[in-house]
C-alpha cells in the first residue's frame, strides 16, 4: 500500500479578500499559516520520499512549514508551473462578489467551477520572467479552463508523482484549489459535469491509499 497527500496551500491574502488568484504570487494570512500546521497536525507520522508544489509561494510556504513541522525538511522538493494554479485570466485580483453583480451568479459560478469555461482573457500574456523566465514564453497563458490546466497537470503527475508511487514511494503534493481538482478529476475518473461539485478546502489533508497498480483503496475526500 502507498500513499498520495494533497493539500492546499493555507488562507492566500487574496482568499481573505475573495479575489480571484490565479497564478498572481500572493503570500499567505497568518490564518493561512495556523491552517498549514494544523495539516502538519493531521499528517503527523506521514513519511514521504518526496514533495511537489508549484512556483507560486502560498503553496511554496505552505510545503515548508509542513515539513518542518514533521521534521522532514531534508526530503527533495521539486517547484514546476505545472502545478499552479488555474490561471484566471482578466478576472485575477477581482472581487469574486463584485463580478456576481456585475455578470450573474450563473456566469461567476461557471467561471469557477464547470470543467471546460474560459474566464476572460488577459490582453497579452505576462512577461515570462520571474520563476517562468527558463520557460519557452508560449507556456504563459491568458486564461485557463479547468481543461486547460488538467491538460499540463496530469503529464507531470503521470512522469513525476505516479511512477513514484508506483516504487512504493509516499508523495506529498501541496499546491492549489483547481490544480487539486483536476487532479482528483483523474486520479477517481469523475466526469467533466461531476468535477463541477468537488470542492478544496485550504489546509485540509486529502489522504489517497493505492495498491500496487494504483487502484484506490482508500481516500478521507467527503463527497457530497
Ligand atoms: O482564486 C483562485 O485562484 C481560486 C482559488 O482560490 O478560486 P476559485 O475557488 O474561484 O477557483
Amino acid at each position: 500500500m502507498v500513499k498520495l497527500v494533497m493539500v492546499r496551500h493555507g488562507e492566500s491574502t487574496a482568499n481573505a479578500l475573495n479575489q480571484y488568484t490565479g497564478w498572481n504570487n500572493v503570500g499567505l494570512t497568518t490564518e493561512g499559516r495556523v491552517q498549514a500546521h494544523y495539516a502538519a497536525k493531521q499528517l503527523q507520522g506521514f513519511e514521504f520520499e518526496h514533495v511537489h508544489t508549484s512556483v507560486l509561494k502560498r503553496a511554496i510556504i505552505t510545503a515548508y512549514i509542513i515539513q518542518d513541522d514533521l521534521k522532514l525538511n531534508y526530503v527533495p522538493i521539486t517547484k514546476t508551473w505545472r502545478l499552479n494554479e488555474r490561471h484566471y485570466g482578466a478576472l485575477r485580483g477581482q472581487n469574486k462578489d463584485e463580478t456576481r453583480r456585475e455578470f450573474g451568479e450563473q456566469q461567476v459560478h461557471l467561471w469557477r467551477r464547470s470543467f471546460y469555461s474560459v474566464p476572460p482573457k488577459l490582453a497579452h500574456p505576462d512577461p515570462n520572467d520571474g520563476p517562468y523566465k527558463y520557460f519557452e514564453p508560449r507556456i504563459m497563458p491568458v486564461a485557463e479552463s479547468l481543461f486547460g490546466a488538467y491538460k499540463r497537470i496530469v503529464p507531470y503527475y503521470v512522469d513525476h508523482v505516479a511512477n513514484r508511487l508506483l516504487d512504493g514511494k509516499n508523495q506529498l503534493i501541496v499546491a492549489h484549489g483547481s490544480t487539486i481538482r483536476a487532479l482528483i478529476k483523474y486520479i477517481e475518473g469523475i466526469s467533466d459535469q461531476d468535477i463541477d461539485g468537488v470542492e478544496v478546502a485550504n489546509g485540509m489533508p486529502l489522504i489517497y491509499e493505492f495498491d500496487d497498480r494504483l487502484n484506490i483503496i482508500s481516500s478521507n475526500r467527503q463527497k457530497k
